[in-house]
């Protein structure tokens, strides 16, 4: 059995988790890196709740150079078991509009500046991401939107971009072209390794605006942006405090196989291993090294 422990991503207009009780604040160091920001750890209910400020507070770090390795290794050491991503992006579709919450459940990823495996030399893995999204965790989020009034919905593609400039309009229209819902610039690599190391992932994708396709809408900027995550800021502070009041004491297993993804996923024979490198993965892959 293990205790349940919920992870939450702050992303652009959501630095901090109103309603987080008992707070203290951790710097964990981890071995691949810097994370953006100290751990918020506190309860909401029973549950122990673990915030991060994706880019850090007062958005230090760009989609590029945020380090997803460390974040993702801190939350884990902090004994987060479910993650949920709260993330600002833009809509390819008409009735995903500002302010609307697209609880995603697949990624394309075309980001291509950062690292995106807590693996390599020395010790190899390859972990399914066929269902990148516990649909356990994304239910909860589900039945707390809707407790809550907030206008949601559930599925959908996320396109994860590099940024840090948003897309052109002939970019725009080919993912639109393509059948995403959503874009953003950070739920790619966070995702891949919260499923590396065995974390539920799920992500909440506030939709800010519609990129640049739409012909009735200016093309987005930061201010359109910030205003609406500023808006939204209360709402997923709502959301957390619902999803996180009702969280089961016990990690509930994932029906998509994240809290096991490890085993069987070492390809590297344990006498060819680098003992460095296991040593860094200490927290990620202890349940299996
Ligand atoms: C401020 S606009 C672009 C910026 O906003 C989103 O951030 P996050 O995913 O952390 O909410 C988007 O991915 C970009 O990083
Ligand atoms: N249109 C957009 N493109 C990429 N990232 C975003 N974040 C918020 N809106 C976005």
């Amino acid at each position: 059995m293990t205790k349940a422990v919920l992870g939450i991503i702050g992303g652009s207009g959501v630095y901090d988790l109103p309603g987080l009780e008992d707070v203290r604040e951790e710097r964990i160091s981890s071995p691949f890196g810097e994370p953006s920001d100290a751990l918020r750890i506190g309860r909401i209910g029973a549950t122990k709740v673990v915030f991060l400020a994706r880019h850090g507070r007062g958005h230090r770090y760009s989609p590029s150079d945020i380090n997803y390795r460390a974040n993702v290794d801190a939350m884990k050491r902090a004994g987060v078991t479910d993650l949920i991503s709260v993330s600002a992006c833009g809509s390819f579709k008409q009735e995903f509009y500002p302010g609307f919450f697209v609880l995603v459940d697949q990624f394309v990823d075309r980001t291509h500046k950062r690292e995106s495996s807590f693996f390599g030399k020395g010790c190899v893995a390859h972990v399914p991401m066929a269902h990148p999204v516990g649909p356990r965790l994304q239910e909860r989020i589900a039945e707390a939107a809707k407790a809550e009034g907030i206008p949601f919905s559930r599925g959908g593609t996320h396109v994860t971009i590099e940024g840090p400039q948003f897309s052109t309009y002939a970019e725009s229209m080919t993912y639109k072209g393509l059948g995403y819902d959503v874009i953003g610039m950070t739920a790619m690599p966070e995702a891949k390794l919260a499923r590396e190391a065995e974390i539920t992932y799920a992500i909440v994708a506030m939709v800010t605006d519609f990129d640049c396709w739409h012909p009735e809408h200016d093309e987005v900027d930061v201010a359109a942006v910030v205003a609406v995550a500023q808006q939204n800021a209360a709402k997923v502070a709502k959301l957390i405090a619902r999803v996180a009041r009702d969280f089961p004491a016990e990690h509930e297993a994932c029906p998509s196989g994240s809290d096991r993804a490890l085993d069987g996923a070492i390809m590297t024979a344990p006498s060819a291993r680098d003992p460095e490198l296991l040593k860094k993965l200490d927290a990620v892959a202890g349940r299996v090294l």
